[in-house]
């Protein structure tokens, strides 16, 4: 079953996620391609699966194989596997985490999932004693994690042969075909980071100002505008006339830590002469602290073509 992100509680839980077999282990499969290894992989060991991809194309195809087989109490998701992690997991929710041949970035290994904020971020999301299989195809990846995860002194590292399913992936088998070596790992986790959930505020929350417009109110024209608070950053990319009230729809680009969102911010005149901003509904974003920064920005580009500012809640 596919999940859109706002589907998910933050954070969630097991016994929600899947009613019917809430005694089951919980998986987490980051960056499942084709998704052929969970077809697999349950039948050695049945668990709850939640995968995360951020390819559209893999989820699709991802959700046909697992219908296909059968497989019910799975729960794929298209997003960054950090603000899942971060948001969607429960302190000590997962005893599996499962990263197979992910990319091995060779030039820009800042990239890489696999480095000390990842290890310390999900040490708090697994269960004492639950692990993260690795494989990769990938040596200098493979070193380059170990080192990272020792670092950090959370874990327990036991190198061994893969699970069966993880050498019959899309890529597992691509590197075996070019006569490329297979490399896993187990991290164990011993203790734990306590790291503060994602904060994704609810509807109840939805960011909005008010405004009354001054002399000369309507927009004539537009100006792509960006605005940084701190460590997001938000990027007005165009402005659409609402035919239907009157008003006006902007297109915001928000970017805050591993999350970027498209989302809509709606101006709308109100019979009592105020205008309402706030996020549109559609598209079903998360609404995170940099969602409420683009209603902050629409206000602000508003504010600055004459429209004066009475209430806000972002
Ligand atoms: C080289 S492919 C491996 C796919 C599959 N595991 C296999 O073995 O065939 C790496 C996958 O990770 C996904 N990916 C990359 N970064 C990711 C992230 N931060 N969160 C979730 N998925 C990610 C990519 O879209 C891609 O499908």
């Amino acid at each position: 079953m596919i999940f859109r992100p706002a589907e998910f509680r933050f954070p969630d839980v097991k016994e929600r996620l899947y009613p019917e077999t809430p005694d089951l282990p919980w998986h987490l499969e980051i960056g499942f391609g084709d998704g052929r290894f969970w077809t697999q992989q349950v039948q050695a060991e049945p668990a709850n699966y939640l995968g995360v991809e951020i390819s559209g194309v893999s989820l699709l195809k991802a959700e046909k194989k697992l219908r296909d087989a059968g497989i019910q109490n799975a729960i794929l998701t298209k997003l960054h596997a950090e603000p899942l992690v971060q948001g969607v997991i429960p302190e000590g929710g997962l005893d599996r985490i499962y990263v197979n041949f992910p990319d091995p970035w060779p030039k820009h290994e800042h990239n890489r999932l696999l480095q000390v904020p990842f290890f310390e971020l999900v040490s708090g999301r697994l269960k004492d004693g639950g692990e993260i299989w690795f494989t990769t195809d990938h040596e200098e990846y493979f070193q380059f994690a170990l080192e990272q995860a020792r670092q950090t002194e959370l874990y327990e590292l036991t190198q061994c042969e893969p699970p069966a399913a993880a050498l019959q992936t899309k890529y597992a088998l691509k590197w075996q075909d070019l006569g490329f070596d297979v490399y896993h790992v187990r991290f164990r986790a011993i203790k734990h980071k306590h790291i503060a959930p994602y904060q994704v505020f609810t509807e109840d929350d939805m960011p909005h100002s008010i405004l009354v417009a001054g002399a000369s109110p309507a927009l004539t024209e537009f100006e792509k505008s960006v605005y940084r608070y701190g460590q997001r950053t938000v990027i007005l990319l165009d402005v659409f006339r609402n035919l239907r009230n009157d008003g006006y729809v902007f297109l915001a680009h928000i970017e805050e830590e591993h999350l970027t969102q498209e989302v809509l911010v709606q101006v709308t005149p109100r019979e009592d002469g105020t205008t309402l901003v706030k996020t549109a509904k559609f598209g079903s974003p998360l609404i995170t602290e940099g969602v409420k920064l683009a209603v902050r920005s629409v206000t602000e580009y508003l504010k600055a073509r004459g429209y004066q500012v009475t209430h806000t809640a972002y």
